[in-house]
């Protein structure tokens, strides 16, 4: 069995100066394990947006140790850490960060072009992506022409387009519908089983709880609960 794609260890976090200083998380351990989809849940405020920008290695913790892939990322060169962070992590946003210009098969490509991958290859790698998520047939559209569900499923794709070992999503569903939601999540579980990577969500959203494998919550600062998913649902 391989060790988790992504692991916290013990990470506490100070954010702000002075009198206004705060501390958002609190020893937090989390191990996120490849093949899973894991929903980070807890009220506003409780850490889950400095957790998750800790473990994307965007932000350096207080103290504590994170692990990509079994790396420890601390002492490591800014040039180093962005390239952890680039072979191994997608972010995914609530609001998609698509380019308007572009269209969806270019909106993909453009993770691979910029690492210099060949216009062949790109081509072929976002074509399999968009399929993954459920779009081929809108490779041509543009992002005025898809659904806010169909612009997040495209920024998935990009996502996972470097074949990344974990994918974070911060609030991916908050901007949709019922409906739109429940399409992004049942993609995002899909590529947690089918591709052995991990997955971690942060969501205020009940409804997809479903969708889970695991569900951690987080309140102020700390973890309080972690616990296996006994019926998630089956995705298509
Ligand atoms: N620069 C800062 N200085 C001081 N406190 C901060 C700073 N940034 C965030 N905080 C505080 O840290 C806490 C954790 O914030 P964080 O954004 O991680 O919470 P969250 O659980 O993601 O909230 P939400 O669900 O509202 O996005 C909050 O109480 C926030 O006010």
């Amino acid at each position: 069995m391989t060790g988790p794609v992504l692991e916290a260890i013990d990470i506490s976090q100070y954010l702000g100066d002075g009198a206004a200083r705060f501390q958002a998380l609190d020893a937090v351990n989390l191990a996120i394990a490849g093949g899973e989809l894991t929903l980070l849940m807890g009220p506003s405020g409780s850490g889950k947006t400095t957790l998750l920008s800790i473990l994307g290695c965007m932000l350096t913790p207080s103290s504590g140790t994170v692990r990509v892939n079994g790396h420890p990322t601390a002492g490591l060169e800014p040039g180093d850490l962005a390239r952890l962070r680039r072979d191994n992590i997608g972010f995914v946003f609530q609001s998609y960060h698509l380019f308007q210009t572009l269209t969806a098969i270019d909106n993909v490509r453009i993770a691979l072009d910029i690492r210099g991958e060949s216009s062949d290859r790109s081509t072929q790698k976002a074509t399999e992506v968009l399929a993954i998520v459920g779009l081929a047939h809108k490779a041509g559209s543009y992002p005025r022409e898809l659904s806010g569900g169909e612009q997040q499923r495209v920024a998935i794709a990009r996502a996972i387009v470097g074949d990344p070992s974990v994918l974070l999503a911060d609030e991916p569903t908050a901007a949709l519908d019922a409906e739109n939601g429940r399409a992004v999540m049942s993609v995002l579980a899909r590529i947690a089983r089918d591709s052995a990577r991990g997955v971690l969500v942060v969501t205020h959203d009940p409804r997809i709880s479903s969708f889970a494998d695991r569900v951690v919550h987080i309140e102020d600062g700390r973890i309080i609960s972690d616990s296996r998913a006994a019926g998630s649902q089956k995705v298509a």
